[in-house]
Formats: structure tokens, C-alpha cells, sequence
């Protein structure tokens, strides 16, 4: 994978730590998120990685994610422990040009995020007394207008609009739930947006819960509980993205139950985003599960294809880009697993367009996409993929070979057959033979049907703890990436 180039000038040694974090990190993350929006430099003699990035959403984003790599590609170029830091550029971002800078700064090793410093701006807190619509801006919030509506996300949009619209109508939390990339935290950053526009004074506190657990520990080693507390409890507008990882932390789990009742009683409302239906919220107290089920929980599903076409339409439109219709189905036509992956698709067609001033020709896009498609991700073997597929859908791999007809076995077993099409090197017949001695044609129908469940937002066919197939392919595409990187 060749690292991505930047227009603009580089930061110091930036193409030697793009070279590294691109051994690291997964080709396809990698072209995602290191585009050339973002920039690299090792400054102060090492002593810090620096992060530029276009807003501060994005670095957040970048942090949760790509802390660990970040600091080792550092660690690689210049030999020591580097400090990192993320920074809202002002030649990446025409909107914070006359803003100070926002600046976070995560240290090797502990991954908590610094106390701001005066001048600086904290990860993802956003307390209202400093605030108006200008600072959400500067904040490079999402908003509602950015946002594609579709069948698959329909009533967390309503819910999250009416809940922006409505704060301080005191009602149950808003739940959003859905798989990754799927847009939770975009309705998140518009509902924020939303509701400080419409609502100046209102305080809202808007975090992952990854941060609230951070918080919540330097909290108790500060001995400084009293402040977390009163920071906390008191907000009108609580968000907290990824509640999930707050799973089999019991003590955070109390904490934040208290701080969701104390909000609640206030007459505050509390949005969280989840990964999964809070029934299916394994190792999170029953408390808390009885809470979010008590609220509006409002789903993100995988786009049908329209909306994919919506989708891309728009994202081009944000660029400037008005594209023909046939460009349109040949970037969103492929059922694909999330809207990040999709984005994905448009970004590296027009950002090849912009830095070689190639014409969008429907033969190129067609040839680019094809080498995206087969490009760099790993191919497991039959019995990998079997034993994946056995494990996550809690079956024996000898079923998937066997005969049984069952729902809870014949729904896995096609999906382990279009795995092995789309990441394997094996034919359809061979494939056949693996899986119970069945013929190519067997294996056809069974990658049709699959292909149609994802071009679906609801799929009829039900996976036990998935909400719909894609999301049950998406977590196994997500176990076989880890089975191959641990060897
Ligand atoms: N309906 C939509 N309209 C416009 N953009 C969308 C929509 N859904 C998702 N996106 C875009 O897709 C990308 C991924 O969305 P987002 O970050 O909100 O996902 P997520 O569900 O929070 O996933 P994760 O848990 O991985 O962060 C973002 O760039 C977001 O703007």
C-alpha cells in the first residue's frame, strides 16, 4: 500500500512515519482514514508525534482508533517514546481559521487524555458556559443536513431530531444502536449541534464512554470524585458514544447509572449510541440494560440501495462533485457492510481524480473499483472461515459440513460459503466439496442469496444476536481480520 501523498507541504518526517503506519495499520483503514486530509510530524526532536487533522471530530475519531499505531509508527522513526498530539489544522480547515486552535493531547503509555491547558480545547467535553453554535461549528460537529435519510435509519433520525428539538421535555433516553459505520455517531454530533442552536444555555456534555471511564478513574485516583460529579451529573444534554464499552466495567457501570439517574431527575435527557439491541448488551448491569430498554431505541441498519445512491450523491454534492448516474450505481450498487465503506469507495475514486487530473470515466471507475475489491485483504482458508463461522453463531464446524437443514445451521453455512467466495481463493466447487460435499450451484445460490439480504436493509432471514445479515458478516469479516493478524 503506498502511503497516501499530500498536496500540501509536509510536516517532518512525515513520509517516513506514513510508510510504517502503513505496515501497521490494515490497507484498507489505512486508505480510509490517512488520507491526505490528515498530516504527520514528528516535532520538538521527537519528543511529539503531531497530528493534524481537518476538525476536531475527526481527531477524536483517529485517537480512539489508531492511538496505539500513531505512537508505535513514532516510536519506529525516531527511536523514543513520543508524545501524541491532535490538532485542528488551520490550512486543513478554512472553518477554524480565525479559531484558536483546538488541541488535545494523549500520552504514551497511560492513552488518557491530558487536562487541557489554558488556550487548549478537551477531547469531546462540551460544557456549555463556553459555548454557542459557533463553538459546535469549530467543534466540526455533523449536522442534520449532511445527514442521507433511508428505511434503515429513518426512526433514529426522527427520534434524534425530536430529541434536539424537544430537550427539557423530560422523557427516557434516546438509544441509538447499530454496527460499526453505520452513522450513530454522526446523529449523535447533529442532535449536539442541533440542540445548542436551539437551546444556547442549555449545559451539554457530550463524551464516549471510553473518556467518561478515563475520567471517572483519573477522578478516583485524584480523589477528586466531588468534581467529576457536579461536571457530570448536571447537564441537561448528556451524550455518550459507545456505551458499549462500558461492558463488564462494574464500577463505571454504577458510576454512570448514578450519573443517568441524577441527569434524569433533573430533567435532563441521556442519548447513548450502542454497537448492539441493549437486550443483547452482554456484562452491562441489569439496571442499566432495564433503563436504555425503557427508552426510545431507535436502530441503524446496513443502507438498501437506494439509499446507498442517496448517499453517494450527497457525500459527492458536499465535494463539489456533481456525478453522472451510472458513476453513482457503480460506486453504490456493491452491498457494503457500513457507510464508512462506502465513503471509502468515493473517496479514493475522487481523490485519485484531484492528484492525477484523470476525467471520471464510468471504464475507470468500473477498472479502479474491481483492483479496490481484490486488493490487499487476506484470504483464509476453508477451515478458517469454518471455524469462524462456527464460533461466532455458537455451532459445531462439523454442522456446517453436515447434512442438517435447520435455520440455525443452513443461514451460517451460506454465509461461510460467501465468505469463502469473497475472501478465499477457493472455486465454487471446492468450496461445494468443503461444505458437505455439495455441488458449485449449491454455492451460487447460496452467494445470490446472501448478495440479496445485504442489498436489503431488513432481511427476513433472522441471525440469533444479529440484527440482520450484515451486521452477522460484518463481525465475522471482523473475526477473520483478527484470526489472520494473530497468526
Ligand atoms: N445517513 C448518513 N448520511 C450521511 N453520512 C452518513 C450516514 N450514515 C453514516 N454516514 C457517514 O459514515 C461515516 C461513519 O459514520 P459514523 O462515524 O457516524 O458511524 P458509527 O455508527 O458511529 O460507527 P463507529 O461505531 O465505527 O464510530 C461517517 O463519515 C458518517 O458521516
Amino acid at each position: 500500500m503506498t502511503p497516501a501523498a499530500s498536496t500540501l507541504p509536509s510536516l517532518p518526517r512525515e513520509s517516513e512515519l506514513r510508510a510504517v503506519l502503513a505496515e501497521l495499520v490494515e490497507p484498507s483503514r489505512y486508505a480510509l482514514w490517512f488520507g491526505e486530509e490528515v498530516r504527520l510530524g514528528l516535532l520538538d526532536g521527537g519528543e511529539t508525534l503531531e497530528v493534524q487533522v481537518p476538525n476536531e471530530a475527526f481527531g477524536h475519531r483517529l485517537e480512539s482508533r489508531f492511538t496505539d499505531s500513531l505512537i508505535e509508527s513514532a516510536r519506529r522513526v525516531s527511536g523514543r517514546d513520543s508524545r501524541l498530539r491532535f490538532r485542528v489544522s488551520d490550512a486543513l480547515d478554512d472553518q477554524s481559521r480565525s479559531q484558536p486552535t483546538a488541541t488535545l493531547v494523549v500520552d504514551p503509555g497511560s492513552k488518557s487524555v491530558a487536562a487541557p491547558r489554558p488556550g487548549m480545547s478537551e477531547r469531546s467535553a462540551s460544557v456549555a458556559p463556553q459555548g454557542s453554535a459557533a463553538l459546535a461549528e469549530r467543534r466540526g460537529l455533523r449536522t442534520f443536513d449532511e445527514f442521507v435519510v433511508g428505511p434503515c435509519n429513518q426512526l433514529a433520525h426522527a427520534a434524534a431530531l425530536d430529541a434536539a428539538r424537544g430537550l427539557g421535555r423530560s422523557c427516557g433516553p434516546l438509544v441509538l444502536h447499530g454496527a460499526v459505520g453505520l452513522g450513530k455517531t454522526h446523529l449523535l454530533e447533529s442532535l449536539h449541534h442541533l440542540a445548542k442552536r436551539l437551546h444556547p444555555s442549555a449545559r451539554i456534555l457530550h463524551l464516549t464512554a471510553e473518556a467518561f471511564t478515563n475520567r471517572f478513574l483519573e477522578a478516583i485516583r485524584g480523589q477528586n470524585l466531588g468534581g467529576f460529579r457536579a461536571r457530570h451529573r448536571q447537564a441537561d444534554l448528556l451524550i455518550v458514544d459507545d456505551a458499549h464499552f462500558l461492558a463488564a466495567k462494574r464500577a463505571t457501570q454504577d458510576e454512570f447509572l448514578h450519573t443517568y439517574n441524577a441527569v434524569s431527575s433533573q430533567g435532563g435527557l441521556v442519548v447513548v449510541a450502542v454497537d448492539r439491541h441493549p437486550r443483547r448488551l452482554e456484562r452491562m448491569s441489569d439496571e442499566l440494560r432495564t433503563r436504555f430498554l425503557g427508552g426510545v431505541v431507535a436502530p441503524l441498519t446496513v443502507p438498501d440501495q437506494e439509499t446507498r445512491r442517496a448517499l453517494i450523491r450527497s457525500k459527492a454534492a458536499a465535494r463539489g462533485v456533481a456525478l453522472p448516474e451510472e458513476i453513482v450505481a457503480l460506486l453504490a450498487d456493491p452491498p457494503r457492510a457500513s457507510v464508512r465503506e462506502l465513503e471509502g469507495a468515493l473517496n479514493v475514486v475522487l481523490a485519485e481524480v484531484r492528484l492525477t487530473g484523470r476525467a471520471l470515466s464510468p471504464l475507470w471507475v468500473r477498472e479502479r473499483l474491481g483492483e479496490l475489491l481484490t486488493a490487499p485483504r487476506s484470504s483464509p482458508s476453508l477451515a478458517t472461515i469454518e471455524r469462524t463461522v462456527a464460533r461466532v453463531f455458537g455451532i459445531a464446524p462439523e454442522a456446517l459440513r453436515g447434512q442438517t437443514r435447520s435455520r440455525a445451521v443452513t443461514g451460517p453455512r451460506m454465509l461461510a460459503m460467501y465468505l469463502a467466495r469473497r475472501r478465499g481463493r477457493a472455486s465454487y466447487a471446492e468450496i461445494g466439496r468443503h461444505f458437505g460435499g455439495r455441488n458449485h450451484s449449491t454455492v451460487m445460490a447460496a452467494e445470490k442469496r446472501v448478495s440479496a439480504w445485504l442489498l436489503r436493509s431488513h432481511d427476513p432471514y433472522r441471525f440469533p444476536g444479529f440484527d440482520s445479515a450484515a451486521e452477522a458478516l460484518a463481525r465475522l469479516e471482523r473475526e477473520l481480520d483478527g484470526d489472520e493478524a494473530s497468526g
